[in-house]
């Protein structure tokens, strides 16, 4: 052992000696070639190459490296000791970097790649008109020279996907509104946006869990369907039409997608939008992974069926002709948005402006659409959204007084699930006899919305024998009196189709 210590101690003096005379005796300008060639030999005999990936490409930002950093930034939370932290500009959340000269092993398609981040100082700059920062920082990738193939560029295209998608998950989403209808300001952005923080979640959705789920499935096979809907040759969209009586969560659920996906909302508010042409142009400025939103389809534009000959009633001018904005008729000769326009807004060829965008309308009265509306590829999903059920009820008492899954077994929650359904409730309002008594004891508000509940039915059951003894006895009087009850019963059809005609 001792002989070879020996030996090598005189190899690396041998070395060191020929070292001092290379430079002793030759200039540095044959040292550096000398120092090249000799890497290039170690290279040739390596089983792996580098890739050195800079901060700066020359006076420009190298987006590879901003890009592998926020990669990184994953990874490095799980397995580095040591990392950096940040936090950008609008950006609620941390980012990790990996520390200087520090390395990391990531995988990608069974292949391994070693990444190094290096710092070194930047030797003194000579005058630019852009100076450079006084650190030079790089990665350097090293994979194995078989996994060449396999890695570039498709490990670096995913390194900029995922990347993409982390600084756009990072960034504060934001919820756009038409306030100024198609109208555009100085810089040519007919949106006006606030930062989207609204709380609602899947988690805090008050709904049958089954169909929670088969929605959230729905809007994460979307989300993940680049390839799908490439291969079918479909737009990239997806269109949801939430309908159910007010209170029941419409308002919450889009707000829940968007939380899910991290989508930007763009509230549509169709009443303030003159022309088809205004329309396509808002949908030309929105970006893509957002949600589009119109609420209250049924009330923002004439939904008469455009095959229909029916004149519109001519008490009320159609609703797309009311007085809006601008002109001295309040803008109504001006405004000719159609529903062929939004149709094709939502359907045509200019949907597929951008991609992966989610179209979401809402209404409380489905019966009122148009068929071409909710036709199926348009509005691809029709979620009803309901009364109440037991199981909603669980989820908004867990919510607002912490009632544990354990305690569901209770007396109390066995004849809230007997009367929930029958009392006809909406989540708005359970939620809204929890708040006020979220400050009582668990238990004694529980009870306060178990008699609010059954207070309810109780009327409900009032109000319904109520009709039913009305009915009874006009049938009582027809049998009494043939004539004047003929003559009732045709003034009571008489007013049926008046009202009829105005609701039309
Ligand atoms: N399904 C639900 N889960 C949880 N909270 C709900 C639900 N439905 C309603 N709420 C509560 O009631 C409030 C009103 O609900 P929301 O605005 O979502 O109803 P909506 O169906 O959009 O009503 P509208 O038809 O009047 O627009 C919400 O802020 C929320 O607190
Ligand atoms: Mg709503």
């Amino acid at each position: 052992m001792k002989e070879v210590w020996t030996s090598l101690a005189s190899i690396m003096g041998v070395f060191a000696f020929f070292q001092s005379i290379l430079h002793a005796v030759f200039p540095p300008e044959l040292r550096f070639a000398a120092a090249k060639l000799f890497n290039r030999l170690f290279r040739g005999f390596s089983t792996y190459c580098y890739f050195d990936i800079t901060e700066m490409d020359g006076v420009n930002t190298n987006e590879l490296y901003h890009a592998v950093q926020l990669y990184l930034s994953q990874s490095a939370s799980m397995a580095a000791s040591r990392m950096s932290l940040s936090r950008g500009l609008n950006s609620s959340a941390f980012t990790f970097g990996l520390a200087n000269n520090d390395r990391i092993v990531n995988g990608f398609r069974g292949a391994s790649a070693t990444w190094e981040h290096t710092v070194t100082q930047r030797q003194s700059q000579s005058f630019s008109l852009r100076p450079l920062s006084e650190e030079k920082r790089s990665f350097t990738l090293r994979i194995k020279k078989k996994d060449k193939p396999l890695l570039i560029p498709a490990y670096l295209d995913h390194i900029m996907e995922t990347a993409t998608e982390l600084r756009r998950r990072n960034q504060d989403r934001r919820l756009y509104t038409n306030s100024r209808g198609g109208s555009m300001e100085s810089r040519g952005f007919p949106w006006e946006s606030v930062p989207f923080k609204h709380p609602s979640t899947f988690d805090t959705l008050a709904m049958d869990p089954a169909r929670k789920e088969l929605i959230m499935a729905d809007l994460n096979d979307f989300a993940q369907g680049k390839a799908f809907y490439e291969n079918t040759g479909r737009a990239w969209k997806r269109g949801y039409l939430l309908y159910g009586p007010p209170g029941t969560g419409k308002s919450s659920m889009i707000a829940a997608m968007a939380n899910h996906l991290g989508y930007d909302i763009y509230d549509l508010e169709l009443t303030e939008v003159q022309t088809n042409s205004e329309l396509r142009k808002l949908l030309m400025k929105t970006t893509s992974k957002s949600i589009i939103v119109i609420e209250d389809i049924d009330c923002s534009v004439n939904l008469i069926n455009r095959s229909s000959k029916k004149p519109a009633p001519p008490c009320e001018p159609p609703p797309d002709l009311r007085p809006a904005r601008g002109t001295e008729d309040g803008g109504a000769a001006a405004r000719t948005i159609t529903l062929s326009g939004l149709l094709s807004f939502t359907d045509g060829l200019w949907s597929c402006c951008g991609s992966e965008r989610i179209f979401v309308f809402t209404t409380n009265h489905i019966e009122k659409l148009d068929p071409a509306l909710v036709r199926s590829g348009r509005m691809d999903m029709h979620v009803f959204m309901s009364y109440c059920s037991f199981q909603a009820l669980k989820i908004l008492m867990k919510n607002y007084l912490g009632w544990e899954d354990s305690e569901q077994s209770d007396e109390l929650m066995r004849e809230l699930a007997e009367v929930v359904d029958e009392a006809e409730i909406t989540p708005a309002d359970v939620s809204g006899i929890l708040i006020k008594n979220r400050r009582r004891e668990r238990r004694e508000a529980a009870a306060e919305l178990l008699e609010a509940l059954k207070a309810r039915v109780e009327r409900r059951k009032r109000s319904s024998s109520e009709q039913v003894v009305e009915a009874e006895e006009q049938e009582k009087r027809a049998l009494e009196s043939p004539k004047e009850s003929t003559d009732q019963l045709m003034h009571s059809c008489n007013a049926k189709e008046d009202k009829g005609a105005e609701e039309d």
